[in-house]
């Protein structure tokens, strides 16, 4: 499969902040890429550098066979970055902001291609600091996109928005993958990750710590948790059985992460026959992103 992106062994420090290191990863054309992590992470550090708008300290990039901060304004021809909603002038009206930007590009816009597919006809006329935060998304990534970038980067393209708005942004993120964009997104929504994106790379303090398809992630048996109700068990107990990392309690309800779940749900049967303590609606669930996240950080604490 062709790549249209690569780093290798990148890192980026301010002054004592180590906030990407050592990262490695390649992104394939065509693909909704998706880098997700807590606050800090190192997301934006990491977008900043595959747009060329911070060198590395060391490591290469490859962006469609470029070097980012070296080759600036030819990769500015291949590339869209969606601009902060502040960025935009308040008074200035959608017609104005596409026309504007669209007098940037020499090559052929699509502007009324997006018109249609982001639904921007009733908009046109209204001034960009009178729409919602939807809105205001949306003609962000027209203007993103007017010259048919071969692959657009979004930094936290939902942040803000409704449910319902957000919904609207993956469908239009997914209208443009199947124009044959590729597709670099930043996300703290595991659940964002989880619906929009072929694959996702998951940071934390800088690190690369997983990367596969959702799906492959959520196959990864730190995500998965016994789930039971209880009344009489107690959470601290529960902390002393082997191979447990991790419990949640919810009233009687516990959910129970382990590194070796068959070997902890023995253990709990086992306990419960003896003091005999009722189980009730016993399950070996699959979990989230968000699940194996924590579970993530929680190792780490642990060391
Ligand atoms: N220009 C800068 N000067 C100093 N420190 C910075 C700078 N940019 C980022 N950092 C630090 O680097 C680390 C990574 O920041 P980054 O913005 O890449 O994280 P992020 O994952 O995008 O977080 P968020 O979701 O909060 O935007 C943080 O500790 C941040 O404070």
């Amino acid at each position: 499969m062709e790549t249209v992106i690569t780093i290798e062994n990148l890192s980026k420090s301010f002054g004592a902040t180590e906030a990407v290191k050592d990262m490695s990863f390649s992104v394939r054309k065509g693909e909704i890429f998706g880098i997700i992590g807590p606050n800090g992470a190192g997301k934006t550090t990491t977008l900043e550098m595959l747009e060329g708008i911070l060198k590395p300290d060391s490591g290469n990039v490859d962006v469609l066979g470029l070097v980012p901060s070296k080759s600036l304004r030819a990769l500015n021809k291949r590339i869209g970055v969606q601009f902060q909603a502040t960025s935009i002038q308040k008074k200035m009206k959608v017609k104005e902001a596409l026309d504007l930007f669209e007098s940037f590009y020499t090559s052929t816009s699509q502007k009324d291609h997006l018109i249609e597919i982001l639904g921007l006809h009733e908009k046109m006329n209204a001034q960009f600091g009178d729409l919602s935060g939807g809105w205001k998304q949306r003609v962000t990534l027209a203007l993103a996109t007017l010259h048919k970038p071969e692959i657009v980067f979004l930094d936290e393209p939902s942040m803000g928005l409704d449910p319902n708005a957000r919904r609207e942004m993956w469908e239009m993120i997914k209208m443009l993958k199947d124009d044959g964009c590729t597709i670099v997104i930043t996300t703290h929504y595991m659940e964002e990750a989880e619906k929009l994106c072929d694959r996702v790379a998951m940071i934390y303090s800088g690190k690369l710590r997983a990367l596969d398809t959702p799906e492959g992630l959520l196959n990864d048996s730190n995500a998965q948790y016994l789930s039971f109700d209880s009344a009489d068990l107690e959470y601290d107990y529960l902390l002393t059985v082997p191979h447990v990392i991790r419990v949640e309690q919810d009233g009687h309800s516990f959910k129970v992460f382990s590194e070796n779940q068959q070997t902890s749900a023995y253990h709990i049967f086992a306990y419960c026959h003896e003091k005999n303590i009722a189980l009730k609606h016993f399950a070996f669930e699959k979990g989230s992103l968000d699940d194996l996240f924590v579970q993530y950080l929680e190792k780490e604490k642990i060391g």
